[in-house]
């Protein structure tokens, strides 16, 4: 469950989040609006990488004002820029080490690390430089390492402006099969449509929330 009160975020002089409320427990919530519109800003809320100015923001029912690092620990977040992510100089590496904190034997590790690159189709990739991967391949990385931790929350920042339809598609079939809630911000309007909710951001606000199909009428209009 996410929950935003009356959230206002003031960033320098400007005003980039003015006055949200939502109640969210549907386990998939997409966000979609104009560029520069709050969506970003909004999603960092939710694992307390942003913070509220003024207003609340509740997640798996603690304040993240109060609790970012405990927040952290149950959500995973998966960036725009994977290079942003990639920390670890092979593919295997750089899953294994997200469980660094985990306390988990060797062989542990080795045994999650491979069934989440098999998951995610890079278990022929495993001993590959990470910076060699293409960039759709990346973001598949990093959706691993955020995965292998195994979040009860996954915010995902427009994960799939690097990858191909075919790759997109992939995302698209892995997100219906996640049984952990989703929070999704994207361009790729295509990628809402299972969702139970989506919400449409516009100067800081929700403009339009409802079903996919309600939501992306609302914000083509906004866009004519
Ligand atoms: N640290 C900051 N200081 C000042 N302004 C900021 C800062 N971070 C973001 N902004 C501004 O806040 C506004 C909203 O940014 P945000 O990244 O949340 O938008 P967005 O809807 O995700 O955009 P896009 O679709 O282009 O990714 C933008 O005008 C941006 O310039």
């Amino acid at each position: 469950m996410i929950e935003f009160t009356d959230v206002h975020v003031r960033l320098g002089t400007r005003d980039v989040l003015r006055g949200i409320t939502a109640a969210l427990p549907e386990l998939r919530v997409g966000v979609v609006g104009a560029n520069g519109s709050g969506k970003s800003t909004l999603a960092r809320l939710v694992n307390g990488l942003a913070l509220p100015s003024s207003g609340q923001v509740t997640v798996l029912g603690m304040d993240t004002r109060r609790d970012g690092a405990k927040i952290r620990r149950g959500v995973g977040f998966l960036f725009t820029d994977p290079d942003a992510q990639i920390v670890m100089p092979t593919v295997a590496e750089d899953v294994a080490f997200s469980l660094r904190r985990k306390g988990l034997t060797r062989e542990e590790v080795d045994r999650r690390v491979g069934e989440v690159l098999g998951r995610y189709g890079l278990a022929g990739h495993a001993d590959h430089p990470a910076h060699h991967l293409s960039g759709g391949q990346k973001q598949l990385l990093a959706l691993c390492s955020v995965m292998v931790l195994e979040p009860e929350i996954l915010v995902m920042d427009e994960p799939t402006t690097l990858l191909d339809l075919r790759h997109s598609r992939q995302v698209a079939e892995l997100l219906e099969e996640m049984p952990q809630q989703v929070f999704l911000v994207t361009h790729d309007l295509p990628l809402l449509s299972g969702f139970d909710r989506v919400l449409v951001i516009d100067g800081g606000r929700v403009a339009a929330d409802g079903t996919p199909a309600e939501a992306i009428a609302h914000y083509r209009k906004l866009m004519a």
